[in-house]
């Protein structure tokens, strides 16, 4: 395995297809792909009631445990462990359970807010927004806060307006300057294969220092770590 690992971070809007951006990475590249959801680094609100936690604000930077993230990070970094929260977005809370995350050749920080915090971005290799319409991207909450997440319309609707856009427009669009590629619409095909091409040539053999100070062994192809897929996520967007 590379030490340290390539790291890619992927932000954008909700819905705007972060997710499956990264799984489409994760599952081109291969084997050596930890993706990592920066939702499962939302604060834990236990000591919240349900109707509490309902209300609180999930798109202010505020609602991540960034401190816990820096940490993992680095600890993947060094070649080391973590045990990474998990989120239940249905109960609005962390689950109780920690899954074991092994380093790997290459590391996907994907979430709203990847490329928001100063010292996340320094640890980042790459840095990708991917960029869709705002009304794309509510319908495609819509549906998936409805049918994954038990949200009712109403709610979402509400949500939407009082902090999801709001805070958009304040912390999340403002982070595409801190792009290094921008991906129109989410799932697409030649930027998607744009972003395979550029890892796997930083995996190759043989291009063993392609950014002036990464090393990276002979391992590759050789006892690489099982995939570990984290999950128990102008233009009037953005
Ligand atoms: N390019 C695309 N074309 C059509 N639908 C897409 C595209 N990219 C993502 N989607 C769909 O939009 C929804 C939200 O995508 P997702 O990757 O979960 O967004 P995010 O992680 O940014 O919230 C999913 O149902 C997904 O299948
Ligand atoms: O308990 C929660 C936590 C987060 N959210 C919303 O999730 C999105 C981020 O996820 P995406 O997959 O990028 O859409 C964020 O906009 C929060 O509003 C939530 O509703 N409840």
């Amino acid at each position: 395995m590379s030490i340290p690992s390539f790291v890619i971070g992927i932000a954008g809007g909700t819905g705007a297809g972060k997710t499956t951006v990264s799984r489409t990475v994760a599952e081109t590249v291969g084997e050596a792909v930890t993706r990592i959801p920066l939702d499962n680094y939302y604060e834990d609100l236990s000591h919240l009631e349900y109707e509490e936690r309902a209300e609180v604000n999930y798109d202010h930077p505020s609602a991540f445990e960034w401190e816990l993230l820096r940490d993992q990070l680095d600890s993947l970094l060094m070649g080391q462990p973590v045990e990474m929260p998990q989120y239940d977005f249905e109960v609005h809370n962390r689950k109780d359970e920690r899954v074991t995350v092994e380093p790997s050749d290459v590391i996907v920080l994907e979430g709203i807010l990847s490329l928001f915090d100063e010292q996340v971005l320094e640890m980042l290799d790459l840095k990708v927004y991917v960029m869709t319409d705002a009304d794309v991207r509510i319908l495609r909450r819509i549906e998936r806060d409805v049918i994954d997440r038990g949200r009712d319309l109403e709610g979402v609707i509400d949500q939407y307006l009082g902090t999801v856009k709001p805070m958009h427009e304040q912390f999340v669009a403002p982070t595409k300057k801190n792009a290094d590629i921008i991906i129109p619409e989410g799932a697409n095909r030649m930027a998607v294969d744009l972003l395979v091409e550029k890892v796997e040539a930083e995996l190759a053999p043989g291009d063993p220092d392609a950014d002036g100070d990464r090393t990276f062994p002979l391992e590759v192809g050789e006892g690489r770590p099982t995939r570990v897929d984290a999950d128990s996520s102008s233009r009037p967007d953005d």
